[in-house]
């Protein structure tokens, strides 16, 4: 077998200032309002000559893409990550010249004001130790589109899970159970087929059908647990055209107390935190608008 000789071409390329650090506060009354985020910006476009020859002509320095994104959380604020993303993939795609298309990826990291004798104090917060809000807006010469998402949302429910009457061959050594603990650390992301959407309420929204779904599905596995979250999403939000989840299966296994004498009805278990089955989905609306380039990630946080 000859290995192909064909010529070796730069095949694709893209590139940003990953990890932004941008921390903004609202100041405007006592009451201060806090919006922290991780930013990461990708400019795409021919950048090509960089690659091959080294000529950074055309090249809008990293630096400079790291100025734009804290400058903007002053400039045009931060109401929502999305907002925030779409303002700066929008400046980069319309104001640089070289720059057909832009990506902004952006992870929001809660925090909950602390309470002061009962009452919420303007400005001192705790961190909130729950998921983690994300965003990942594409710019191009064809279209503007917008993933919402969620990422480390640990959850867990301590019954309504069964497995049971799956394939079985010499290797399957798993009991079949009617009644487990089911628990997972989810990442969860939604395209939406518009723009002119209220995003932090819908975030919150789509936040209660997740948790409320994980908790009153009767699952039979996680699979039938993830479609039922993207369908009750879709069904509720119809600007939503996809919805794509990876769960991990944070096994917890029923201590074997008997050696001791002592009974164990599902009430004490190991949680093992590796390996994890990693069950994931996608479920979508058909006839929806294409997704373009919605999924193709930066930073890669979305892998
Ligand atoms: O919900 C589950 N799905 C599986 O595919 C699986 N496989 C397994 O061993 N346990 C489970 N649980």
């Amino acid at each position: 077998m000859t290995e192909p000789s064909g010529k070796i071409v730069l095949s694709g390329h893209q590139y940003g200032k990953a990890e932004n650090r941008v921390v903004r506060i609202v100041r405007d009354s006592p009451r201060h309002e806090i919006r922290d985020m991780n930013v990461s910006t990708c400019l795409r476009g021919d950048f090509a000559e960089a690659y091959l020859s080294g000529d950074q002509s055309k090249v809008l320095p990293t630096d400079t893409q790291k100025n734009t994104a804290f400058s903007y959380a002053k400039e045009v604020g931060t109401e929502s990550i999305e907002q925030y993303g779409l303002a700066l993939a929008r400046h980069f795609v319309d104001s640089v010249a070289p720059v057909s298309g832009a990506r902004i990826e952006v992870e929001e990291y809660a925090w909950s004001r602390v309470y002061v004798d009962g009452a919420e104090h303007d400005h001192t917060w705790v961190r909130s130790g729950q998921e983690t809000r994300t965003a990942a807006i594409t710019v191009d010469a064809d279209g503007t589109w917008v993933v919402g998402g969620l990422k480390d949302l640990v959850l867990l429910k301590s019954t309504g899970s069964e497995f049971h009457g799956f394939l079985e061959d010499e290797y399957t050594t798993l009991a079949p159970t009617n009644d487990r603990v089911m628990a997972t650390s989810l990442v969860a992301q939604w395209r939406f087929t518009r723009t002119d959407i209220d995003w932090n309420e819908t975030y919150l929204g789509i936040r209660d059908v997740v948790t409320s779904t994980f908790a009153t599905v009767h699952s039979l596995a996680l699979q039938q647990t993830l479609y039922q979250i993207g369908k009750n999403i879709l069904e509720r939000y119809p600007f939503v055209a996809e919805v794509r989840l990876s769960a991990p299966n944070k096994h917890h296994f029923e201590y074997d107390l008997g050696r001791f004498g002592v009974a164990n009805a599902n009430e004490v278990f190991h949680a093992d935190d590796r390996p994890y089955g990693l069950i994931q989905a996608a479920v979508s609306r058909e006839g929806a608008p294409a997704a373009g380039p919605a999924w193709d990630g930066y930073a890669g946080w979305l892998a």
